[in-house]
């Protein structure tokens, strides 16, 4: 066979399958449009932190071996309360794995510079990180293994994404909470997806994107999108919606009562 009509070698994947994967929590917001109270993370769903809800939620995968908490400015000693205090999966047949290692760092003042505390906390051997808000504790672990199933395939960045219900309108912003703003454009509603978390990244790519890009992005991806890299979605899921306002307490709690029942207790 001549070299011309050899098959080209196989790129190796970003992240080889047994590539440890460690989730960055950012729990450090206070959570404003939820209203008056303690920091969102730290509010109770059915008597439980929702940040608990989180932790077991990522815990949950059997491939997330490190959980790093970004907890509140000066709420970490009551975050390693809290985690010592509520049974965490780990070593539990069909769980995570044999052990899931915790660490809680305080955050800061934007959602990304949170991000980046954590960040800063992450051993070198990890080579797929998630990052997931505190915000969404009620993610299926199908999905977050989804993701990391996606990275491990060899995409550099991977978000949960899904169709969006409503049409969604480009305005001129007004400004002023309440005064009309006039409607600029109506993006194509197929083309649009409504992203959500965990978004998962190869090491490298996560860390390029957070020592780099200054601009104000929402996401993690947005920061990857702005290296001019891939960023691909797997299907994400209607439960892992951001509690941000108090009707989705409601729904999350709405959520909770629905597993209980169809778990039998
Ligand atoms: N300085 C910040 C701001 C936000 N977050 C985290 O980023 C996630 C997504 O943010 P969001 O839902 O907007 O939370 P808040 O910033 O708390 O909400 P709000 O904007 O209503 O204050 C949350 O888990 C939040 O704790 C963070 O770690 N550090
Ligand atoms: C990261 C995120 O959850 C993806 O939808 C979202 O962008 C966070 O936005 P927030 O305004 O900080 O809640």
């Amino acid at each position: 066979m001549s070299d011309e009509s050899r098959p080209a070698p196989a790129q190796p994947p970003l992240a080889p399958a047994k590539t440890p994967v460690a989730a960055v929590i950012p729990a450090a917001g206070r959570g404003v449009r939820l209203g008056p109270g303690a920091p969102k993370a730290l509010r109770a769903l059915n008597g439980t932190p929702m940040l608990i809800h989180a932790v077991r939620a990522l815990a949950a995968s059997r491939h997330v071996s490190l959980v790093i908490v970004v907890a509140p400015p000066d709420g970490s000693a009551e975050v390693k309360s809290l985690l010592d205090a509520h049974a965490l999966p780990g070593g539990t047949p069909g769980g995570g794995p044999a052990s899931t290692d915790f660490v809680v760092v305080p955050g800061g003042d934007s959602r990304q510079e949170s991000v980046r505390l954590g960040l800063a906390a992450l051993p070198p051997q990890y080579g797929v990180v998630l990052v997931h808000d505190a915000a969404r504790p009620l993610v299926p672990v199908d999905t977050v293994d989804a993701v990391i199933e996606a990275v491990r395939d060899g995409a550099p960045a991977v978000v949960p994404a899904l169709p969006l219900a409503d049409t969604v309108k480009e305005v001129e912003p007004a400004g002023e909470p309440g005064a009309p703003e006039p409607v600029v454009a109506t993006p194509e509603r197929a083309r649009l997806r409504a992203v959500q978390t965990p978004q998962g990244f190869d090491r490298a790519t996560l860390l390029r994107a957070h020592e780099t890009v200054t601009d104000d992005v929402t996401d993690d991806a947005g920061m990857v999108e702005k290296l001019g890299l891939p960023v691909v979605t797997v299907p994400g899921h209607e439960e892992a919606f951001k509690v941000t306002r108090p009707l989705d307490l409601v729904l999350a709690e709405a959520v909770l009562a629905r597993r209980r029942l169809n778990d039998g207790f």
